[in-house]
């Protein structure tokens, strides 16, 4: 018998939710979500390689529980998390007869969840909004902790919002279909939960690289609930990143945003650009006698171990400061950054100089 599927919870007062994470549990969606809204509209938005996996059977699912079901579907991948298909989105739902008692469903990865929450956010001035991470990297990190949007061709992330779901729904059996490039992309941001907030975890990662990179769903299990409880702990604390906890969760994202935006998006996944952002920041920290070589060491190797790859594609260094100077958490243009002073803790590091930056760049690719 499957055992019963965990619960976790954010707590943010009147939009606390929970997160429930288990293995075979998308059965039980209808009745996860009908117990925590209200309306029976739902606009179900996925991707058209997620759809015929799995959103198209859940849209099934919740019809044939008296839902009210539009499916809107966008091309996979990075590409769709624009002001263009926000659009899009909007005009549909519109036609639709979305209107406020409607709730917006993600199913699928990191793009699709940003994308609907967004929709969600701004449409008639936000709408209910239900997340069903079915990648690694959404299950364990951009389903939790409300931000949602979308890109600009310079700068990621730019436009959006805090806007929070009312129930995460994990099922890792997902998992198993997801190929092997978009799971290893998802362990960066398991391998940063480890690195700022927790030092046994980080261990845990390291005695584990083989059933990791077996799937095993017990592991991955584990796995999951940890980093999605180390993250709504930071959210519980700092929503809407205004007194500079939350950006810890950015550990590695100002070189990463950088990277993928240079590439317009089109050369590394999210989770491969942390990965090397992270190696950056740690040399930026080795640099700065932050860090020791022992950390140096441990969070290369296990990145390596996990597929990740540490090396800076061929970017001209000033064209990434110049997208960096735009990060959000830039100050008046000068740069910040989230760096680590030893395994389990990081700090925002502010008035980091270019040349600095520079070095940790080439420094990536030396080691
Ligand atoms: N909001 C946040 O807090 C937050 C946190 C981290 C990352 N993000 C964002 O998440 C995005 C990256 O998300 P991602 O890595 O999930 O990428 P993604 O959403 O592009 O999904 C990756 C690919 O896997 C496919 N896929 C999804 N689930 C599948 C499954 N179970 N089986 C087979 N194929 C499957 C998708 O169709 C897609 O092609 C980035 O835009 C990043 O900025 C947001
Ligand atoms: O939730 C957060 O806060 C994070 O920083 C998590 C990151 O992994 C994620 O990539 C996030 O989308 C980055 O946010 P941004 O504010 O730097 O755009
Ligand atoms: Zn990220």
């Amino acid at each position: 018998m499957a055992e019963s599927p965990l619960i976790t919870r954010v707590n943010l007062a009147d939009r606390s939710y929970d997160i429930q994470i288990g293995s075979g549990n998308l059965a039980e969606l209808s009745s996860f979500m009908r117990d925590r809204c209200q309306g029976s509209h739902v606009v179900i938005v996925t991707d058209d390689q997620v759809d015929p996996l799995y959103a198209d059977k859940l849209g099934d699912q919740l019809a044939g529980d008296e839902w009210e079901v539009h499916v809107l579907v966008v091309d996979a991948g990075e590409q769709s998390k624009s002001v263009e298909d926000v659009h899009e989105l909007w005009e549909t739902m519109l036609e639709e007869g979305a209107d406020r008692q409607s709730i917006v469903l993600a199913i699928g990865g990191g793009v699709v969840g940003d994308l609907a929450g967004f929709a969600a956010a701004a449409f008639a001035r936000g709408l209910q909004f239900f997340q069903v991470p079915t990648t690694l990297l959404a299950q364990v990190d951009s389903s939790v902790g409300g931000k949602v949007g979308v890109n600009l061709p310079g700068a990621k992330n730019m436009v959006g919002a805090f806007w929070q779901p009312r129930g995460v729904l994990i099922d890792v059996d997902v998992l198993a279909t997801l190929p092997e490039r978009e799971y290893w992309a998802g362990l960066a941001e398991v391998v940063k939960y480890g690195v700022i907030l927790d030092a046994e975890f980080f261990a845990y990662l390291e005695q584990h690289v083989d059933t990791i990179n077996a799937r095993d769903p017990a592991v991955l299990t584990y796995v999951i609930e940890r980093c999605c409880r180390l993250k709504a702990d930071v959210v519980e604390q700092d929503e809407c990143e205004t007194t500079g906890l939350r950006a810890v969760l950015n550990y590695g994202h100002t070189f990463a945003h950088a990277f993928e935006a240079a590439s317009k998006y089109g050369l590394l996944l999210h989770g491969e650009a942390v990965a090397i952002g992270m190696e950056c920041a740690a040399r930026l920290a080795h640099q700065l006698d932050r860090i020791d070589d022992d950390f140096l060491r441990r969070q290369t190797a296990l990145l390596k171990s996990l597929h990740l790859p540490t090396e800076v594609p061929e970017f001209d260094g000033d064209e990434l400061v110049r997208i960096m100077r735009r990060d959000k958490k830039a100050d008046e243009g000068r740069l910040r950054f989230v760096l680590p002073t030893k395994l389990g803790h990081v700090e925002l590091v502010k008035d980091v100089r270019v040349d600095d930056v520079l070095a940790a760049l080439k420094a990536a690719n030396a080691g």
